[in-house]
Order: structure tokens, then sequence, then C-alpha cells
């Protein structure tokens, strides 16, 4: 096999709002690379990256998989972003996997909101980013409002590397003014792919006035990169002595690299994927100006040193060949039939074969090294997120040199540093329903398709009502369950019914209570006897929207008694109780219970114990007075002046509570606070408002108690009474 080196390797995502072409785009690049051999018509579904069926129908990108090709010496992984704000997750993960990104807009609308809230992630995560001008054919297209737009929108510095030659339906090619050259694509035929442009340098052009605006778009290039870049700007004054056309390519284009990879600058590309129009020059603009693996800074890599470090960012189900597990190596060489640990689970799993995600075919290799993006096969265990490494030993390692670099930072001890890497955290789900099979013959089949959804999905999570012995679906947003629906029907051809959709509130209690209970029970010739007190507290410190805030201790003589075993059963008991709260059977949260007493006769079993510890909680909880608690998430909208009034009377109709009102710009940033259960169709209602000129994002900020007048609202609906 050819040695992979990481400078010559490209991890890009591309980011898009709905509709832009970002699908023609990936499908363009794969045809020009060579890896497809027929140009696809994304309109007719045949395309290589989205290999899901409901995405092409919903039009919408939701799967992170990656495909690989290569393009004049560079390995380009192509790992695909998803644009809709439901899935923040998944974009946040796709994010940390890749080095840059390409952002493609339609140049007749300019940059949209969708986009806008993708663009901001890959902000926050330093990506260096290329904006690509997609549909120059369009009649309404337009270079000098979509830059407007990227500075308005995005409050990016777009630095211009290209004009197009003609617009609308004339639009025949661009103008290179880093090389000063011009390309043209010539459609002679219908056939015609695009394959093969013509190139001729710009002093030969015949047209005077296209020669003018070249030139005075290549003056602005070179003063906007001179004041962006110390080096090119010393290299201009001092060695050109400011005669812009004596600036060999070469070193424009090194310094626009420089701007591009200290995010000082965007490069800016025009095109038409749909009429094969300004794909290569692309290809070629990602390969020169965005980051190789080791030109970007990624957080554990340096504790692992050689030793192998890899994030699995995706899971996929193939039915052949069971889960895929789209791994990016940071540190280290990948080997197939080689044994990996898996530190989330603290596992050691055994890898059988190792295949690039070429976009034709996967291709089997003896090894990967660091900066590539890789399929596993043979991972069973492995879940999307999880961080895997080469063995105990390796990961210890790397928590010594980690705690050493800790130790020399700051003196802080007992803190371990995590060796999982840069993961992102997965949020409590806040939405849940029912879900249940057409008939219970197809019940393991369901069980089994969420099993395989949950590895992919790790956001979803699956339980099952102790009292219905109903499954239960507990996702991120509306669109997350509606989606997950979808794929159980159409991936794993299951019809299920889905209950309505609820939020999933927390019980807690208000006041302290002491409650003793004996349980007497003859079960055939055995009698269990036992008798418990417990003293139930709420802990004040109702901040933590974590689940397992709830506590149990014992007295101190008590404790002395109580064999181990013993101890298990009763905690059992208790933390059986924690699960359903005696209000609306949720999940109790902020509570201590501190076990008093237990007095067993002879002879009683340890689940009898246990029983008996339940029941005399569920009194005590009932005693104490419940407290429901209720999901309150916080917003964040970004909107026009103009439609503000009209997002804040909405929100104040949801028991919203605002924080902060910011400007940025022209636009309105307004900070919030609104329960979830206010908040169902919030996107579709704000893009009816905004007539969608605003994006939002939505986060679990804490559980909170409701008022008494809410809280008999919500329990007489619940009873059926409302
Ligand atoms: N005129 C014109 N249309 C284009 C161009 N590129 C793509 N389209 C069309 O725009 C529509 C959307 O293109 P896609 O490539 O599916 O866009 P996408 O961003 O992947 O869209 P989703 O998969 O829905 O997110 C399709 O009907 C394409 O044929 C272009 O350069 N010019």
């Amino acid at each position: 096999g050819r040695r992979q080196y990481s400078f010559l390797i490209r991890n890009i995502g591309i980011m898009a709002h709905i509709d832009a072409g970002k699908t023609t785009t990936t499908e363009r690049m794969l045809y020009y690379s060579g890896y497809t051999r027929a140009l696809g018509d994304v309109d007719d579904g045949d395309t290589v990256t989205d290999f899901m069926v409901q995405e092409r129908e919903r039009g919408i990108t939701i799967q992170s998989a990656a495909v690989t090709f290569d393009w004049k010496k560079h390995r380009i992984n192509l790992i695909d972003t998803p644009g809709h704000v439901d899935f923040t997750l998944e974009v946040e993960r796709a994010l940390r996997v890749l080095d840059g990104a390409v952002a493609v807009f339609d140049a007749s609308a300019g940059v949209e909101a969708q986009t806008l809230t993708v663009w901001r992630q890959a902000e926050k995560h330093h990506v260096p980013c290329i904006c690509f001008l997609n549909k120059m054919d369009k009649p309404g297209a337009s270079l000098h409002f979509s830059i407007e737009s990227i500075k308005k929108k995005l409050k990016a510095n777009p630095v211009i590397l290209q004009i197009p030659i003609g617009s609308g339906k004339s639009f025949t090619g661009l103008i290179d003014l880093i090389t000063n050259q011009q390309m043209t694509w010539r459609v002679k035929s219908r056939a015609e792919d695009g394959r093969v442009f013509e190139t001729k340098s710009l002093s030969q052009s015949d047209d005077p006035e296209l020669l003018q605006d070249a030139m005075e778009a290549r003056a602005a290039l070179i003063e906007q990169v001179a004041d962006l870049d110390d080096e090119f700007a010393e290299l201009l004054l001092g060695v050109y002595g400011e005669n812009f056309d004596a600036v060999p390519p070469a070193k424009l284009q090194e310094a626009v690299r420089r701007v591009t990879l200290a995010r000082k600058g965007v490069p800016v590309l025009c095109g038409s994927s749909l009429r094969n129009k300004g794909v290569q020059p692309l290809l070629d603009a990602i390969t020169a100006y965005l980051p190789a693996p080791n030109e970007r800074h990624h957080d554990l890599v340096r504790w692992y040193q050689d030793d192998l470090c890899a994030l699995a960012f995706k899971v996929v189900h193939d039915k052949q060949r069971g889960p895929l597990v789209f791994v990016r190596i940071y540190s280290g060489t990948m080997k197939p039939q080689s044994a990996v640990l898996n530190i989330n689970r603290n596992n050691t799993e055994r890898m059988s074969r190792l295949l690039l995600p070429f976009a034709d075919q996967h291709v089997e290799i003896p090894s990967l090294t660091a900066g590539n993006i890789a399929l596993c096969v043979g991972l069973k265990q492995t879940v999307t997120g999880d961080t895997i490494v080469s063995s105990k030993a390796s990961a210890v390692a790397a928590v010594r040199r980690a705690q050493k670099e800790k130790e020399g930072e700051r003196k802080r001890g007992g803190e371990q540093a995590s060796l999982v890497l840069a993961g992102v955290e997965v949020p409590e789900p806040v939405f849940f329903c029912s879900i249940e099979p057409p008939t219970m013959s197809r019940q393991a089949d369901l069980e089994n398709a969420l099993t395989c959804l949950q590895r992919e999905d790790p956001s979803l999570k699956v339980r099952v009502d102790s009292d219905s012995g109903q499954t239960i679906l507990c996702g991120m947003g509306e669109l997350h369950i509606e989606i997950l629906h979808d794929r159980i029907r159409r991936e794993y051809g299951i019809e299920t019914h889905l209950g309505p959709l609820q939020v999933a509130y927390r019980e807690t209690i208000l006041q302290s209570m002491a409650t003793t209970d004996t349980l007497d029970r003859t079960v055939g010739e055995r009698r269990h006897m036992v008798t418990v007190s417990v003293v139930v507290c709420p802990i004040m410190d109702s901040s933590s929207s974590s689940l397992t805030s709830c506590e149990i201790t014992y007295d101190e003589e008590v404790e002395e008694q109580l064999s181990p075993d013993v101890r298990d059963a009763v905690e059992n008991g208790v933390n059986s109780s924690y699960l359903q709260g005696p209000l609306l059977g949720y999940p109790v949260q902020g509570v201590s219970t501190m076990i008093q007493s237990v007095s067993m006769e002879p002879g009683t079993s340890l689940a009898m114990l246990s029983a008996c510890v339940s029941r005399c909680m569920l009194k005590a909880l009932r005693q104490a007075g419940g407290q429901v608690l209720e999901p309150v998430m916080s917003l964040e909208v970004t909107v026009g002046e103009e439609h503000l009034s009209s997002v804040l009377g909405d929100l104040a109709q949801r028991r919203g509570a605002i924080r902060d009102i910011q400007s940025r710009h022209d636009s309105k940033v307004l900070l919030a606070t609104a329960p979830l259960a206010e908040m169902m169709g919030y996107s579709t209602a704000l893009r009816t408002l905004t007539s969608g000129n605003a994006t939002f994002s939505l986060q679990l900020d804490i559980y909170e108690a409701m008022n008494p007048q809410h809280q008999n609202a919500l329990l007489n609906k619940m009873a059926g009474l409302a």
C-alpha cells in the first residue's frame, strides 16, 4: 500500500442550507476525482453520500457519514455535516472530526438561517472555512450580493479569489485572481460533463471590461491579504515595491492559506455544480487552503504520542457486515485483526477488518495512520462518540502524561485527566413517547432495531415502562423522534405506532418526612417479616439537572450492623422508588434518604426487604408533599430588529422569561428561558413569525419547580380531568 502522509490529507466537512447544492457538489467532486462512473442526478435520488432513503425525501442530510477520494496527490475525506438545527449534537460531533469546512451557498439566496447556526459552531471550534457560491447559473445569482450577505450575516471577512465570467444562463467560467488565468467550460452538447475546461492567461482575453474588473479585483485581493498577513505585507513592500503584477501566484497563495488557517479571512469561490462548472478549482482550493490534520490542534493527541487514539464518530448498520464504525485516527496506527480498548465502555474488542470508505466501494487496507478516516468492521460494542485506544497500558501511560502536564499547570490534587477524546456530551433527553409494534410478534424486531439505533445515536434513550410494559423512546426534540420513527419503518421494515409526545418531567419533595413500614408476609412455609424506618429530605440545591442527584445515607449504628448483601437490598429498594415518583410516576431527584433502622426476622428474603423499603419510601415521598419539576430550556434567538417584537410577544405566551437582548450589528440576540412544554412546534412558529429570518438554539437549562397553579393544571390533565 501507498503510505499516506498526514500533510496530504484533508478532512473536510460541507455545510450548507437545504437545497444550496451540497449533494450535487459532493457528487461532482466524486465524479471528477474518478470515483464515480456516471454523473448521478440528485433529483433522481441517485447519489452516493446520502445513503439513507428518507434523507432524500425530506431533503435534509442527517447522517454524518464520510466518503474518501483522492485529488491531485491529496486524500480528501468528506465528512457530512447535518445542517438542521435539531441535530446540533451531530453537527458538533462532525466538527470535532474534521479539520476544515466548505460552506456551500446558493449565490442567488446568500447566507440562509440554518447555515448560520452551523457556521457559528464551526467558529466555536476554530475550523478554517472556504465559501463556495454555487448556482452562479441562476438568473438571480450575484457575487456582490453574496459577499455582502457573508459580511453581514456571518460577520466573516470574505477573500474573493475568483470572479465569474458571464451571469445567469451565460455564466461560462471563472477568473482565478491568484494566477490571473481564466477558466472556461464550453458546453457543446448535453453529454458535456465539465471534466475538460480551457485555461488561459488573462492577458489574452479579448474582453476589456472583464480585464479591467479582474485587475481591480486582484489589486483589492492583494491589498486585503497584505492587511491580514504581515509576512505578505513585508514581501509586497520590500521585494516587489508594491508592484502588484510582480507578485508571484505562489506567494499570494501561501499568504491566503495563512489567512485562512488563522481564520482572519474566508476564501470565496464561485461555480455551478449542476452545470459542471467550478468544481475542480474548488477541489484545488480545498487542498491549497484548508489545513492538514497535523496543522490542527486536537486536545488529547499529545498524551497518546505514537499510541493509537481514535474517535468513533458514526456507527451504521450493514445487513451483511453488522455494525460499521467510522473512526478518525488522531494518533498512532490502526490495524485489522487486532484488539483495541474502548475507553468509554472499558472493554476490549477485536477489529476484524479495516476499510477505506471510497465512494463506489469500501477498500480493505492493512493499516492506517494518524489523520485518516477509516471504517472498522467487527467492533460490536462501540457506540458513536466512543474513544478507542490500543490497550489498557497505553491508556495508563496517557493518563500519566496528562497528569504530569496538569501538575505543571496547576496544583490540584485528585483531578483525573479525562482519557476520552473531546467527547460531545450527551444531554438528558427531554421528550419521550411510547412506541408500539404493529403486532406483538414484531416486538423482538423492534427491540433489535432500537438497540442498533441507539448505538448510532447516543442521544436516543430507550426504556420500558414498568407499569404498562410499554417501550418508551426518549429523545432530544420533536424532529428527532419523528426521524427515528421514520427510520424504523424504512430501514427495519416495522410500522410502529407512536404515542403522543410528552415532556420528561421529574419530581421532588418539599419537606422532610420520617416514615416506618412493616412487611409481614407468608409465602408458602416461609414467613418474611421486616420493619424499616426512613427519613427523606429535600436537597436544597435544585439547580442540578442531573438525575443522579439523589442520595442514600445511613444512621451510623445501622450502617455498622448491616451486611453488604442487606445494604444492597436496601439500596435497590430506595433506588427503585427514585425511578417513579408518587405524583405522576416521573423520576425523583433532589432527595436524600437516611436509613434509620432495619429489623428483619430470620428467614426474611432480600427481595422482601427491598419490597418493604420501596413501599416505605413511596409512603414517605407521598407524605413529604410532591413537587413536579419541569425542564426549562435556555433559548437563544437571533433575529432582525424588525421581527423582535413579534418574537418577544410569542415568547410571553409561552411562559418565557427574557434574560437579555444583545445587539449584534443589525440583528438582535435574545437570550431567554422557557418551559419545554411550551416550546412544542417552536421552529415552525418562529419560521412563520419571521419569514424564516431567525435562528434559534434550545438547550436544557434546569429542572424547575412548577408553580402550584401550573402544577395543578398538569396533574388534572394527566388524570384526564382537563
Ligand atoms: N441552477 C442550479 N441548481 C442547482 C445547482 N446545484 C444544485 N442545484 C439544484 O438545487 C437542488 C438542491 O440540490 P442538492 O444538491 O440536492 O442540495 P442539497 O444542499 O444537498 O440539498 P439537501 O440534500 O436537500 O440538503 C437540486 O434540485 C439541484 O438540481 C446549480 O449549480 N445550479
